[in-house]
């Protein structure tokens, strides 16, 4: 035995060295390191339960000795696998310790979705929580949050190790007891809000926010009296879906708000107002609308109406000239680039943001600025209050407080770049565990959406046919309740998966597998939950994934496609386009979009040369978004630095 750990030391080292080069193929040294934990495992199959305890004992004491991790990561991932195997009857796979190796070393594990990352993740958790730190594993959603801590606590417990879950709706005293633990499951999102709070309640923020910015934030907040979430220094976190989390999820800040009463009041009655009115505006003549980020402008002509509409009968009292403006270009930019059912749906009479990465109601979030109130006046809801910034913080900032961190995702290769430039994180490509048998099919493009969406039916119905069960990907409720009523009409059953349905989705994912079922889904496409084929679907063969239009991230085009042919099974997947599809005006503006419709148009026989434009677009409105993750972290920098020299300023004040 000690011969055998002699020898995997070595290679470690070897392992290392790999990884500071910054190369991404797997180094033959890897498969002699899993060679040889198969090997300890072996000998540990005849160990008791309470002996394998005593040997992970025995491993905590060395590492916290001084023992280097690395050198003890054979051994330890030999006693992980066997608890894996006694408590869940499962093994690693090979290629699950090359991807518990990446992420030991910082890296990103890029492996393919179903390769089973869950227990990828646990192996380089047990390892690093040798050290009783705390780890913390940042998943996509509370529902893979519960789901993975209870699946694994029995191995966890068995290692006599804690673990502790944070969800949305947990309380200040489950969190606190959820930090305690040797490992803590919850989402970016919770971790992120759980560290702005406990910034707020901390001494430095006190220093740094000067009596003059406290007056205007008003009084402390209440959590501010009390003790820390998370009293811990974080040490070591994994992210899982990594790209989305650091690269979709990073365009938008984190923010804490404390509320106003007299700035509630008013906001409240210019977005009533203002929703009632800016029917009578037209675009061009009373304002110019300069697209969903930097929205509207009212002209002279419209403001102009803007305060003659004031000076009618049943204008508020109160409401000044310069809010009556602000309030109309909000209320027309909401009306013209806020869709229901797309962005927000309305859930218990209240508006709920649908995010447009994963197609889930992003729980707790609400827009800035106003917007969620004249999006609450537009709907005819009860307005909420509108908070101001209290603290904010980046994802990029939020993960870089941790001194070792890791992730894994089916599709982070196309972000490796980004990722390294901002995190400093290699990606480190993983083989599948059986060779992939995914076919993907031609794209078809389309001149109009109708003649897209009807092309959708027929190939849904030639492959149901088959035997072959079809998961179709849609970017909005809206669109997804469309394709349904098409289906309908054409006499085809199929369940529906959305923001507003997803308490479901396990249940409908458990039976999208079966033959000739039909789902539509939203862009959660069911992440997180695998879809078993049934064994008559695998001889017709497998999944055929439609995907119906390019999203604005090829990454999420490649999560729904990666839902078919898992784990060495048949499937296959085909994208449809149209020339009137989104992802064109958004990634080339209308005039070049109306331009090519056009020329389609008149040539239909080269609608197949046209695919490359969407892909054009589609990288445009990547490298965008990517100019804007920059622009988000220099803001918030910039402010923090302000915020500090008031500080100052207050404690020279002071003095
Ligand atoms: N070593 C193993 N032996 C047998 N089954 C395994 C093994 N590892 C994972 N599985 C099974 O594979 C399936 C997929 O696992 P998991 O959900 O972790 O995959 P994933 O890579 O996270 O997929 P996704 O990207 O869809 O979330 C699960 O049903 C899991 O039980």
């Amino acid at each position: 035995m000690v011969i055998v750990v002699n020898f995997i030391s070595s290679l470690t080292e070897r392992l290392r060295v790999f990884l500071l080069t910054g190369e991404n193929e797997i180094p033959a040294p890897w498969w002699d390191i899993i060679e040889q934990i198969q090997i300890l495992q072996e000998g540990l199959s005849s160990y008791s339960d309470s002996q394998l305890f005593d040997e992970w004992h025995s491993l905590r004491y060395r590492a916290q000795s001084g023992e280097s991790l690395t050198k003890i990561m054979p051994e330890a991932f030999a006693v992980v696998s066997e608890q894996m195997k006694r408590h869940l009857g499962m093994t690693p796979y090979s290629v699950q310790y090359l991807g518990a190796f990446a992420m030991h070393e910082g890296a990103i594990a890029e492996m393919q979705t179903g390769e089973g990352k869950t227990l990828t993740a646990a192996l380089t958790l047990c390892l690093n929580a040798l050290l009783d730190h705390g780890i913390h594993i940042a998943t996509a959603n509370d529902y893979l949050a519960k789901r993975d801590a209870n699946w694994l606590s029995p191995v966890y417990h068995s290692l006599g190790m804690t673990v502790g879950v944070i969800t949305t709706t947990s309380s200040l005293s489950e969190r606190q007891a959820a930090y305690e633990c040797d490992i803590t499951y919850g989402t970016a999102r919770e971790f992120g809000f759980d560290y702005l709070r406990d910034l707020l309640a901390s001494p430095e923020f006190d220093t740094i926010i000067s009596s003059r910015r406290r007056q205007l934030f008003g009084q402390r907040d209440q959590q501010r009296e009390q003790q820390f979430l998370n009293s811990r220094q974080p040490y070591m976190v994994i992210i899982d879906e990594a790209d989305s989390i650091l690269i979709d999820e990073a365009r938008t800040p984190l923010i804490i708000g404390q509320t106003n009463a007299i700035e509630e009041e008013q906001l409240a009655v210019a977005c009533e107002w203002s929703a009632n009115h800016v029917g009578k505006l037209k675009e061009e003549v009373h304002y110019i609308a300069h697209g969903p980020q930097r929205g509207m402008e009212l002209t002279e002509a419209g403001r102009r109406i803007v305060r003659e509409m004031l000076l009618q009968h049943d204008a508020p009292s109160g409401l000044d000239t310069g809010t009556a403006y602000l309030s109309s270009e909000r209320a027309l930019r909401v009306q013209n680039y806020f869709q229901k059912g797309r962005d927000y749906v309305i859930r218990d009479e209240k508006v709920a943001i649908v995010d447009e990465f994963t197609g889930r109601i992003s729980e707790g979030r609400m827009w800035q600025n106003g917007i969620h109130q004249a999006i609450e006046a537009k709907e005819g809801l009860d307005i909420t209050s509108p908070t101001k910034v209290g603290a904010q913080t980046t994802v990029q900032e939020l993960f870089s407080r941790y001194p070792r961190r890791a992730g894994m995702t089916g599709t982070a290769e196309s972000a490796a770049g980004e990722l390294k430039k901002i995190y400093n994180t290699p990606v480190i490509k993983i083989p599948t565990n059986l060779p992939s048998k995914r076919q993907v099919l031609a794209e078809q493009v389309f001149l109009t959406a109708e003649e897209k969406w009807a092309a959708i039916v027929s190939e849904t119905i030639a492959m149901q046919r088959r035997g072959r069960p079809v998961l179709i990907g849609t970017r909005s409720v809206n669109l997804s309740n469309q394709l349904s009523a098409q289906l309908l009409q054409a006499g085809l059953d199929h369940e529906v998966l959305h923001a507003l349905n997803h308490e479901n989705e396990a249940a409908i994912i458990k039976q999208a597998g079966q033959p000739g079922r039909i789902t539509v889904a939203t862009n959660m496409a069911g992440r997180g939950t695998d879809i078993i084929l049934d064994q008559e679907v695998i001889k017709s063969g497998g999944l055929h994934v439609i995907c119906s239009e390019l999203h604005e991230s090829a990454r999420i085009d490649r999560q729904l496609t990666g839902r078919s042919a898992r784990q060495g099974d048949p499937g296959s997947a085909r994208i449809f386009l149209s020339f009137e599809d989104d992802i064109l005006t958004t990634g080339l503006g209308i005039q070049r979009s109306q331009e090519l419709y056009s020329t389609y148009r008149e040539s239909s026989q080269d609608l197949k040369t046209a695919v490359r434009y969407f892909y054009q677009a589609q990288k445009r409105v990547e490298k965008h978004h990517e100019q804007q993750r920059v622009e988000l972290v220099d803001r918030i920098n910039q402010r923090r630095q302000t915020l500090q020299q008031m500080g100052q300023h207050a404690n020279l004040d002071v003095h």
